[in-house]
């Protein structure tokens, strides 16, 4: 489904990401975890051309995203969902039209976006919330509308950049939850970044570990939890023990 090959990428003198390479196989989740700065936001940013890498290769599908022009890109980001940090919705339109943009854009029609959006939004149970405005929403509400508005596009694979970081505690569990249900979908691939371990254990068919720019481990969460062989694996050990 994806592979990325020697990506490297700077900003000014300080190399963000060394030469990384990943797989994800279709159906797969893959979480990347790493402490704070390591680059996971921008290697997850770089996979759709959101941040330019500086070199390497980047294949979707057999087709070479590191080549592609914007129009062409445009055309592939239906086909990659992503969620940010911090949702990025539009305030002025209700939680329904939200979820509708996108679809409109992509040349449905008003009934069928709407029919759509509507079943998008009650699978991340928001049903009675459509006709809100986002500012009307708890963090965990407008996460979920976020995750819905990229769901609606039906993308067969779905990048997550720490979905959860700017929630409040309590509503982390909610978010979670609907990712949850995302990764049980077997024809999508999920690429979470996330500080959420025990979630990872959970649902991680693999966890690749990141540490300043480079992947210094990766495997199932069983080996990675269990038999950590890299400084942040041992750290992540510890922090399921003590949970
Ligand atoms: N647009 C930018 N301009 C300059 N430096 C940047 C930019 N974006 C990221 N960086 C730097 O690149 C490094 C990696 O950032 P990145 O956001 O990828 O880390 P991260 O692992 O996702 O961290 P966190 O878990 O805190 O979100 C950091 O030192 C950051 O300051």
């Amino acid at each position: 489904m994806l592979k990325v090959i020697n990506l490297k990428k700077s900003y000014g003198s300080h190399q963000v990401l060394k030469g990384i390479n990943l797989t994800v196989n279709t159906g797969e989740t893959v979480v990347i975890m790493g402490p704070s700065g390591c680059g996971k936001s921008t290697l997850i940013r770089c996979i759709n051309r959101l941040t330019e890498p500086d070199s390497g290769e980047i294949i979707y599908k057999g087709i070479p995203v590191h080549q592609l022009n914007e129009k062409e890109l445009l055309k592939l980001r239906k086909d990659i969902g992503f969620v940010f940090q911090n949702f990025n919705l539009i305030n002025r339109l209700t939680v329904l039209q939200n979820v509708m943009l996108g679809l409109i854009k992509w040349g449905l029609k008003p009934k069928e976006a709407e029919e759509r959006a509507i079943r998008v939004l009650e699978q991340v149970e928001l049903k009675n919330f459509i006709h809100s405005k986002p500012a009307e929403l708890s963090g965990g509400q407008q996460q979920r509308v976020a995750i819905a508005r990229a769901l609606a596009l039906d993308p067969d694979l779905m990048l997550l950049d720490e979905p959860t970081a700017s929630l409040d505690p309590i509503l982390v569990g909610e978010v979670l939850k609907v990712m949850e249900e995302l990764t049980r979908q077997k024809d999508k691939s999920l690429l979470i970044v996330t500080h959420e371990v025990a979630f990872a254990r959970r649902v991680a068919n693999r966890i690749v570990l990141m540490d300043q720019g480079v992947i210094v481990e990766e495997g199932s969460p069983e080996t990675i939890f269990k038999a950590p062989k890299s400084w942040v694996g041992r750290r992540y050990k510890e922090m399921i023990e003590y949970q």
